[in-house]
């Protein structure tokens, strides 16, 4: 009985010297565990001080070298990752199939973990993922760094490379010059639930798995879309259209954006977009989308509603999930037919958009997570928010009579913002 309470042996007292140089010039040395070997990657900070596995396989880290500011990381393990497949889930345990950043850089590893769910140490896992990680960094003062001059080109050098003289600055590559989403988004369009009551259309920009958890758990049919694919074409056969998550720049896919300019002009049903998504929507609204200094990663990012709709209130601070490096610009005014929908209590950033009650339209967009994995839950029922509306403009179509929009009625009070708030 005790032999299967006790922890699985370590499998990584590594002591393959491993550095993390920046581009900047600075080094920081360690031990690496995980996979032998070197990379390049954007160097990004998160504050999350649980969910590394969900964080590692978040499709938004692609390229990045990601530093974990909470200093013993790596304690209740790694779970199975594959879930049996029916249509009530999206084939894993995670947010995707596999390890998703580039590299980890940790403080502390936690060499033994104890977890009910656990199989095997993180260690173990970034091994058979081909992943390399480096532990015994103070990673406090690279996030320091970090805070200061920004997002910063990395390198990750291990065994021989770790006393190799540094890299060139040209040699230091950068994954956002790249088409990130080319890279992690579905090549074959797919359907969940597909006897689910609402059909609802899910672009996918690098999707973390628990947003198309939350909508199929709400009942609807769900049809996974490559980021590309010609939503225009096939519009009809749809209640609904969401636009996920994603890595890099958001306008390498100025393409996708303008094609959802046209559907919002054109098509009258629910639209909502969180993070990639949501800056997709901005473009196709003509905001402009800027590159921040270090980004909001960690799940304790406060936001304030400045609209009420659906569950939401406006006046009040939501927790969220958050990782992104790119925002849209604050504009004073907004462009006809939409106005700002949240607010960053940290850096004043933009949280979302909506289209004004007066537009005819309805569609929503979030910089962060609803869905979570992990963070709070206090902004979930969003989900909940948009499936209902999916039903209720439905609905309303097939009896075509105008729509009562009892879920979407913005009340009168506003928080007035302006561009130099
Ligand atoms: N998680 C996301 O969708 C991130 C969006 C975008 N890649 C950014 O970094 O801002």
């Amino acid at each position: 009985m005790l032999a299967s309470l006790a922890f699985p042996p370590a499998t990584s007292d590594s002591t393959i010297p491993a550095v993390l140089h920046l581009k900047t010039g600075q080094s920081f040395t360690g031990r690496n565990f995980g996979a032998p070997k070197s990379v390049f990657g954007e160097t990004v900070f998160s504050t999350s001080i649980t969910s590394y596995t969900e964080s590692m396989t978040d499709p938004s880290y692609r390229g990045q070298i990601l530093v974990f500011t909470t200093p013993l990381i790596g304690n209740y393990g790694v779970p199975v990752n594959s879930a049996p497949y029916d249509t009530q889930d999206v084939g894993v345990v995670l947010e995707s199939s596999g390890i998703q950043c580039t590299g980890v850089v940790v403080s502390d590893l936690a060499e033994k973990f104890s977890h009910y769910k656990a199989i095997e140490s993180l260690a173990s896992w970034c091994t058979r993922h081909n992943v390399p990680g480096i532990t015994g960094v103070d990673t406090r003062a690279v996030t320091r760094l970090l805070r200061d001059q920004g997002t910063t080109l990395g390198r990750l050098a291990v065994g021989d490379d770790a006393s190799a003289p540094r890299p060139e600055s040209h040699e230091y590559w950068d994954p956002s010059a790249e088409n990130l989403v080319e890279q992690v988004s579905t090549r074959m369009p797919y359907t969940l639930n597909p006897q689910g009551d609402v059909r609802i259309a899910v672009l996918d920009f690098g999707t973390k798995a628990n947003i198309l958890r939350a909508l199929v758990r709400r009942g609807a049919s769900v049809t996974v879309l490559p980021w590309n694919f010609d939503f225009n074409a096939v519009r009809d056969q749809f209640d609904g259209l969401f636009l996920t998550n994603g890595p890099g720049d958001p306008k390498q896919c100025m393409e996708a954006a303008m094609n959802v300019r046209k559907t919002i002009q054109e098509w009258d049903k629910p639209v909502f977009g969180l993070c990639m998504g949501h800056q997709i929507i901005g473009l196709a609204a003509g905001l402009d989308a800027y590159r921040m200094t270090f980004g909001n990663r960690g799940h304790n990012q406060p936001v304030l509603a400045l609209a009420s709709s659906g569950s939401i209130k406006a006046g009040r601070v939501y927790v969220t999930s958050q990782n992104h490096q790119y925002a849209l610009k604050l504009e004073d005014p907004f462009p006809a037919g939409w106005e700002p929908f949240f607010i960053n209590c940290n850096d004043s950033s933009v949280e979302g958009i909506k289209s004004t009650s007066d537009s005819g339209k309805r569609v929503w967009g979030v910089q962060f997570h609803p869905e979570s994995a992990g963070g709070p839950l206090d902004t979930i029922e969003m989900f909940s928010d948009y499936v209902t509306e999916c039903r209720m403009v439905k609905a309303a179509q097939a009896a075509s009579k105008p729509l009562l929009d009892a879920a979407f009625t913005a009340p009168p009070e506003r928080i007035a913002v302006s561009a130099t708030a």
